[in-house]
């Protein structure tokens, strides 16, 4: 039966304000899309225009033996250029990476009743939020995703809290995907010269969320986003997607560093991967230096799709700024320091738009 909405305001009552979801409105067989979720022109994403990453994955094992130095190089390499890599041997075992998209898939594959008992405003905890789009109060045009976003405190708590359906394996992936995260933040300040002690990388990583991205079929790829254009906050994330592909980041600048027209290149789902992406507070922090990546997410027509990032994100109270040694080597500090929670507020209070984000801390 093909739905009937009354005007655009009963549409989107029923995906955001009952939690239907985009799922919700897949799932009623729509041959189009409704016009709320018709991209501009200039948003949306042309496949065929796109180019294909296709870096081999970098080995994290080799970092305990003779290519340790190696390693490092394309690890700085792609952050200061891209700002995405992919890994393996990262220490996530593949049954654990199979686990966490059949959970992601059983938790969105529940009826309407059970998820939206997570949304905003009415979930049992502030840790644990189910939504739809990204701001789809501030948006134009919406975005064809639902998310389950679980904040981490302490193992017992999200073992109180976060939906069982995915509790046990988000958190042991939380677990692992934080270690890399240290290993990696000792790994970039490094190369910057910069020995951070633990209470400093702590800094950098106080806030530890996993969510769980999920992309319904669409009948509109063609209009449509997943998700916009955007940057990731925090200083790392890691992100498993599935075999579908659609994650694509926008590459600005030539292997020389030089300036070139804009194109997106699609980073290709590889079994066993995982993707890692600088976020904000990374380029803040080493001024500049290493590039946080703004990416975008298409949609698909023939299967549903599922991502699951982990983001280690600064703590709300936590003053973020260029590293001092950097900006003196540098001669000049590119962003002020911000009370994260500032940061975070402009962010989240606002439509995706790039990186527009970063000028909320730019000085130049
Ligand atoms: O689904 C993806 O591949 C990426 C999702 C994303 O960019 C995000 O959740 O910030
Ligand atoms: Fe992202």
């Amino acid at each position: 039966m093909a739905p009937s909405f009354s005007d655009a305001d009963s549409m989107f009552n029923f995906v955001v304000r009952d939690g239907n979801g985009v799922k919700g409105l897949a799932d009623l067989g729509l041959s189009k899309v409704p016009q709320k979720y018709v991209q501009p022109r200039e948003e949306r994403i042309d496949k065929l225009n796109a180019t294909l990453n296709n870096n081999s994955p970098i080995d994290l094992s080799k970092l305990d033996g003779p290519d340790h130095d190696q390693v490092v190089e394309e690890i700085a390499t792609a952050a200061e250029t891209l700002g995405f890599f992919q890994v393996v041997n990262h220490g996530v075992p593949v049954e654990l990476l199979e686990a966490l998209k059949i959970a992601a898939h059983s938790f969105f594959g529940q009826p309407a009743e059970e998820k939206s008992a997570y949304r905003k405003g009415v979930s049992p905890s502030p840790l644990v939020q189910y939504g739809t789009s990204f701001a789809p109060e501030k948006e134009k045009a919406l975005e064809w995703k639902d998310y389950l976003s679980m904040r981490y405190t302490n193992d017992s708590e999200a073992r109180e809290v976060w939906p069982e359906e995915c509790r046990e394996v988000a958190l042991e992936f939380l677990r692992i995907s934080i270690k890399m995260v240290r290993k990696l933040v000792e790994i970039l300040m490094g190369k910057l010269g910069v020995t951070l002690d633990d209470a400093k990388i702590d800094a950098l990583i106080g806030l530890k969320m996993v969510n769980m991205n999920f992309y319904p079929i669409c009948p509109n790829p063609e209009l449509t986003v997943g998700v916009g254009r955007h940057s990731d906050l925090g200083t790392l994330t890691v992100l498993l997607q599935d075999g579908i592909g659609g994650l694509y980041v926008k590459v600005e600048e030539n292997m020389e560093g030089k300036k070139q027209e804009a194109e997106w290149m699609e980073i290709p789902p590889i079994p066993g991967a995982l993707v890692i992406n600088i976020g904000d507070t990374l380029q803040i922090v080493s001024n500049g230096r290493y590039k946080s990546a703004e990416h975008r997410v298409r949609t698909t027509s023939v299967q549903s799709r599922v991502s699951i990032p982990v983001f280690a994100i600064p703590k709300g109270t936590e003053k973020i700024g260029p590293l001092p040694q950097v900006v003196e080597s540098d001669g000049v500090a590119l962003y002020r320091e911000v009370v994260f929670e500032d940061y975070m507020n402009n962010f989240f209070g606002n439509a995706h738009g790039g990186k527009k984000s970063l000028d909320f801390a730019r000085i130049y």
